[in-house]
């Protein structure tokens, strides 16, 4: 698994210190408001999990799986739900937690879904940004780490299932998925 990786871009600690500036921060924003924290899953369970033991406020959370990549490395462009959230989100202050923001594609759609159920408020916090790739015009409220134009792998991200457990980032070597 590890030969496969090119090149480490953050390291675990890297990794951990962010997210809990980020919690740190969170804490302060959303204090007093009862937030629902939506994990997007599968890519963002790794960084949900870490992110909520650095918020010392009263939250509640919840899940929603989507998927639009599959096995491949480019969008399909096209979103699907695979699990509905359990919890009702209207008159709700939402934070969506992500992985990453590429295309945008996957946040654009779920900030849809959310304000058309009438939540009181949608925000968004994203571990990893790759800005070059974006195909709409959208931004986190709250950003981690900025990516190079390359396909990346570890701390919940995936490609064709593989390598979310590795605890860093990093770039997967080309020659990998270009089989
Ligand atoms: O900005 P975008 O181009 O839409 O890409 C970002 C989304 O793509 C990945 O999910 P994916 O569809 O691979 O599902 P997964 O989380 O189960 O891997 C990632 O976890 C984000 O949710
Ligand atoms: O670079 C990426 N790696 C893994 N999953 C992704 N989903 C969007 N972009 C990526
Ligand atoms: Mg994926």
């Amino acid at each position: 698994m590890l030969n496969d990786i090119q090149e480490v871009l953050y390291d675990e600690g890297q990794i951990q210190a962010k997210v809990k500036e980020l919690g740190e921060t969170l804490s302060r924003d959303f204090g007093g408001r009862n937030p629902l924290v939506i994990c997007v899953l599968k890519g963002a369970f790794v960084f949900m999990s870490d992110l909520v033991k650095k918020m010392s406020i009263p939250l509640e959370i919840d899940f929603m799986a989507v998927s639009s990549y599959g096995q491949s490395t480019k969008s399909s462009g096209v979103v699907k739900i695979i699990k509905d959230l359990d919890a009702s989100v209207e008159g709700r202050d939402v934070l969506i937690v992500e992985d990453i923001i590429d295309s945008g594609l996957t946040l654009s759609y779920l900030i849809d879904v959310l304000e058309r159920r009438n939540a009181k408020s949608v925000t968004v916090a994203t571990l990893f940004d790759k800005p070059a790739r974006r195909a709409v015009d959208l931004e986190a409220d709250y950003t981690g780490f900025s990516l190079p134009d390359e396909f990346v792998v570890g701390y919940g991200l995936d490609y064709a299932e593989q390598y979310r457990n590795l605890p860093f980032i990093g770039i997967l070597k080309p020659e990998v998925y270009q089989k």
